[in-house]
């Protein structure tokens, strides 16, 4: 039912298959023209105080082990604020668990061509294999490849492996079951740790208004990487986005203070065994702008794959969101930012607008 709301908010954008089917990228020895991006990402010099594309961003990382979980809910929401970002360590998912989920990553991209498109995302589909959804918004193509789960991954998963596909589903319904609840918890803890009211954060976190995307995501080695783009700049339309990096650098975001006060990008360095968490647009727009929704992208920095796994957390298609502090929910007297807003009609709105989305429903 919810794939089936979703796929109506996608239906007005349907894509063409040129949209969704990736490129064979094991077929190709020099980088064809369509995956040409320029500039070079991530060597604006004049952004990038090292010079050298490098700069790598200062995010906090918060060790979750502390039984004082306020201290850790108030590390968070400082992080929330400066960067839109930060890396969690001892999150109580276990390492095998990573290393589980990262090896069905690569058994599944390793797969051939042609079998993978049997496990094509449909045009306005949410499951299955295919091109970053909104890679249909830019002229050129990204250089990753992807394959998203929501809900049960059985039925694209049994086209990819016939016979052997029951390994792959358990380790993802295990790691999105996981990610799920530490999503849950931590959103609990990052606006109780805001002041927000105990009722606000039940109506619009609790399991029945709430569900999960798991995005795979894999970024082949590329012949030419200074040239190519792993995934273009984009804020993610979650309350929050848990990201499981591997051990592979790539993801940047950007911030206004880097640059000398010009912004410019800057690497998250993937911190072993950590889980990156950033702030989505819907819970920026519930904290009424006090979150910083973090804009990112991935470059190619290494010369091997990476791949990355990313659980979305977000409010169900029919949830009506809007900025908690005008709705009676703390900080009275505040100026409201934003207009109320259906998830759908959101959804609907970035892929009419994407960057500029947050000005089509600013009061
Ligand atoms: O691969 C990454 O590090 C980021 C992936 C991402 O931003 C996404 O899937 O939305
Ligand atoms: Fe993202």
């Amino acid at each position: 039912m919810i794939t089936t709301a979703l796929s109506e908010a996608f239906g007005q954008y349907t894509l063409k298959p040129h949209q969704i089917i990736p490129l064979d990228f094991h077929s190709v020895d020099t980088l064809p023209e369509t995956h040409v991006w320029l500039p070079p990402p991530g060597f604006e010099v004049e952004n990038n105080d090292a010079g050298d594309g490098q700069l790598v961003f200062p995010v906090p990382v918060i060790d979750f082990s502390d039984p004082d979980e306020a201290a850790a809910g108030k590390l968070m929401v400082e992080a929330c604020e400066t960067w839109g970002v930060f890396q969690l360590v001892n999150h109580g998912i276990p390492l095998e668990i990573l290393a589980a989920v990262e090896a069905q990553t690569k058994r599944l991209f390793a797969l051939p061509a042609s079998r993978k498109l049997e496990a094509l995302r449909s045009p306005n589909g949410v499951n299955g294999y295919g091109q970053a959804r909104f890679a249909s918004l830019f002229d050129k193509n990204m250089w990753n490849e992807g394959f998203t789960v929501m809900g049960s991954p059985a039925d694209h998963a049994r086209k990819l492996w016939p016979d052997d596909f029951q390994g792959f589903c358990d380790v993802i319904d295990d790691y999105q079951n996981r990610t799920r609840e530490l999503a849950a918890r931590l959103l609990g803890l990052i606006l109780r740790s805001a002041n927000t009211p105990e009722q606000e954060i039940r109506r619009i976190s609790s399991p029945s208004a709430t569900m999960t995307t798991l995005q795979l995501n894999s970024y082949p080695r590329c012949p030419d990487p200074t040239r190519a783009m792993g995934m273009a700049p984009h804020t993610d339309t979650s309350f929050l986005t848990l990201l499981y990096q591997g051990g592979v650098k790539g993801l940047q975001i950007f911030s206004d203070r880097a640059g000398g006060g010009g912004g410019g990008w800057g690497m998250v360095d993937p911190v072993d065994g950590a889980i990156t968490v950033n702030v989505g647009d819907l819970l920026h727009v519930v904290s009424n702008a006090r979150f910083h929704t973090a804009r990112h992208r991935v470059v190619l920095r290494e010369a091997r794959q990476r791949v990355s796994v990313g659980l979305f957390f977000v409010p169900t298609p029919d949830c009506v969101l809007s900025p908690l502090a005008c709705g009676g929910g703390g900080g009275e007297g505040e100026v409201c930012r934003y207009r109320a807003v259906s998830v759908k009609e959101y959804i609907g709105l970035k892929y009419k607008g994407f960057e500029t989305v947050l000005s089509a429903i600013t009061k």
